[in-house]
């Protein structure tokens, strides 16, 4: 397995914060790694500097064995790293499948500069196949604003993944969903990301999804990564249970019966 994104020494500061303290990761292609940390610890910082919104102070990423830093945003996106925010980024009083068909409407492989080459019966015909991927099929002609949480961040999803990426960066993919849907809205996105063979890369708070997807995790503190690993070892690090998920006591009381 080889490295999709190699990210080398990287180094961030605002003023007298180091958001990013010699940062070293490879993602590896295919895989699925989870990023925790607590707030602050430099994860978007990270993802903005591998984005191409944030130009690190020093440092490098490689992505697929290309150097990417000192790109622009799209320019990274159009070689293959897609993301999508906490907040899904629809057209809230379009339908699914009119958000879906917008966003093949305007990427550049269907496409120039927003003037699609596409008909619509064709964008029409490509949406539907994603809806089914992502299994939205029922809510192909429900209005964006109006949708579930849980739906509106698969649509999301949906159209990051529109461009075919090769890396996709996901911010907090269960926040505001409610709880009951959780799993089955991840077990939508890992399927489908992992048919297109999509390495991922997922922020999440919610430890329980962070240990049932990930093949990896990486855990920020204060800039670094303090471990990454398989995440039975990570979750269970002394440091990153009190430091992270802060669980504190917990983790003494097991001292305390061992
Ligand atoms: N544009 C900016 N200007 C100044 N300081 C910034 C900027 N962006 C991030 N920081 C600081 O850098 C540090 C890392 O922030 P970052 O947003 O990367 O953390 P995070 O792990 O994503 O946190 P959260 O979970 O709260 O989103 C923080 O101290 C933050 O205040």
């Amino acid at each position: 397995m080889k490295p999709i994104i190699e990210a080398k020494s990287l180094i961030k500061r605002f003023g007298a914060v180091t958001a990013a303290n010699d940062v070293n990761v490879d993602i590896m292609s295919g895989t699925i790694s989870g990023l925790i940390g607590t707030n602050g610890a430099g994860k978007t910082t990270f993802i903005n500097m591998i984005t191409g919104y944030l130009g690190p102070d020093s440092g490098s990423i490689l992505l697929d064995g290309q150097e990417i830093v000192g790109l622009s945003p799209r320019q990274i996106t159009r070689r293959g790293v897609a993301r999508s925010f906490q907040i899904p980024q629809l057209f809230n009083s379009l339908t699914a499948i009119e958000n879906l068909m917008f966003a093949y409407s305007a990427t550049d492989s269907v496409g120039i500069k927003g003037f699609s080459i596409l008909s619509d019966d064709e964008l029409a015909t490509h949406a539907d196949e994603r809806l089914e991927v992502f299994g939205l099929g029922a809510f192909r002609n429900s209005i964006a604003g109006t949708m579930p949480e849980g739906i509106r961040k698969l649509l999301d999803i949906a159209i990051a993944m529109v461009g075919k990426p090769k890396v996709l960066f996901l911010d907090e993919p269960t926040s505001g969903v409610a709880s009951e849907e959780k799993f089955s809205v991840m077990d939508r996105i890992i399927d489908a990301t992992r048919v297109a063979g999509v390495s991922v890369l997922f922020v999440e708070h919610d430890m329980e999804i962070v240990g049932r997807y990930s093949d990896r995790v990486l855990a920020f503190f204060e800039g670094r990564v303090l471990i990454d690993g398989p995440p039975e070892t990570v979750l269970s690090d002394r440091q990153v249970r009190e430091l992270i998920i802060g669980e504190e006591h917990c983790v003494r009381r097991e001292d305390n019966h061992a």
